[in-house]
């Protein structure tokens, strides 16, 4: 026995880093110098801090990695997703401000940001949602408690709402929405800055920002009025619909924003009886749109009973309903958007977006 007794330290892993980085790499189908700074050692522990909401696949990894002859038992996985860039200092407490928008009313953008606000939540991320369709808020009903009333702590701040580890707030928890609809641009535009710097968002990864439908000044004058880190839009296959959904991508690089992608909602009928699949309007329209515009689909979901009577009864559908087929595509996207930002450089010429996960 010598003078120190080092029984009470860790032994240094005996993990081969390099072969764990390359397996980490390849299951998401990424370069090794993307992943190798999520890798790290402490007091003896090998760590993974996956800088994008991606939980549902650890079980996967563990397994491909025990598979290359890692023991990944002895690896730690952690979420840790970092603040992007944005152009104005960012809010209090939250890291990335995502603006979900779309050209034209109706094409399901609400219903999206809230399947997708729990699909980033069950993926390991701490979530907001934030209603800026001043004008039709949807989020209350959409989320069950349309009748809620928010509490403050001082008369000035408001605590969001909690609803199933979502946090959420909405004009249509402060005034009765008619009175709503006759604001002007700068009144809405106050009401939005209010909502979103008064309220007591905690610690937030991701804010989800519903945006009203269109790509006019007031969707503009938002937009330049938070710090957004990246943008989504949400179209429908319809050419009329694609075409105001370029619109968009254009509103948002004209304010510098980063699009993180497009989701084609309603793409196309799946029969509840024997699962045939009908592109109703046309086929391929979000993919070919996403290419010329220099960006990415980050998926295609269905014109489904399911996701209109869940958001319609203000039911999570991912929480009442979350191993179903849709949830699955919800979360996959979620993954991907959330990598799409991950992969974001902090300056604007250095915004690549990656290639498709494989799993
Ligand atoms: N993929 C879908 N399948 C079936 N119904 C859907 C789907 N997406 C949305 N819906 C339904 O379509 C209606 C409109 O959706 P939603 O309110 O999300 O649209 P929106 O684009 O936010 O509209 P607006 O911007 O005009 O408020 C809702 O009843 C919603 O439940």
């Amino acid at each position: 026995m010598g003078f120190f007794n080092f029984s009470g330290f860790k032994k240094a892993p005996s993990i081969d880093m390099d072969k764990l980085t390359q397996g980490v790499a390849d299951f998401f189908a990424l370069d090794t110098a993307d992943v190798s700074g999520w890798i790290s050692v402490n007091k003896g522990d090998v760590i993974v801090a996956f800088p994008f909401a991606c939980e549902s696949k650890w079980s996967g990894l563990r397994e491909a990695l025990n598979a290359l002859g890692i023991t990944a038992d002895n690896v730690q996985f952690t979420t840790e997703i970092e603040a992007k860039k944005a152009l104005k200092p960012r809010v209090p407490g939250i890291k990335n401000i995502i603006a979900v928008a779309s050209g034209k009313g109706g094409v399901g953008k609400s219903a999206t940001s809230v399947n997708l606000a729990y699909a980033l939540m069950q993926e390991g991320a701490k979530v907001g949602i934030l209603d800026a369709d001043i004008y039709g808020p949807s989020v209350p009903v959409m989320l069950g408690n349309p009748d809620s009333h928010l509490e403050s702590d001082d008369g000035k701040h408001m605590f969001p709402v909690n609803v199933e580890g979502v946090y959420a707030n909405s004009i249509g928890y402060l005034v009765p929405s008619e009175n709503a609809t006759v604001w002007r641009g700068p009144m809405a535009s106050r009401a939005f800055q209010q909502l979103l710097n008064e309220t007591r968002w905690g610690e937030l990864d991701y804010l989800i920002v519903d945006m009203p439908p269109g790509t006019g000044d007031i969707q503009l004058t938002l937009s330049q009025a938070m710090p957004v880190t990246g943008a989504i839009v949400v179209t429908t296959p319809q050419n009329l619909a694609l075409a105001d959904a370029v619109k968009g991508i254009a509103m948002f690089e004209k304010v510098d924003v980063p699009v993180l992608g497009l989701i084609e909602n309603m793409s196309f009928y799946q029969c509840g009886q024997c699962g045939h699949q009908e592109h109703i309007f046309d086929n391929g329209g979000g993919e070919s749109l996403a290419n010329k515009y220099d960006t990415q689909l980050l998926g295609a979901l269905p014109l489904d009973t399911q996701i209109r009577q869940h958001a319609d009864a203000g039911k999570p559908l991912l929480v009442r309903e979350k191993d179903a087929a849709i949830s699955v595509e919800y979360r996959r996207i979620a993954r991907r958007l959330s990598l799409n930002l991950a992969m974001l450089g902090d300056k604007d010429n250095d915004n690549r977006i990656p290639i498709v996960e494989k799993h």
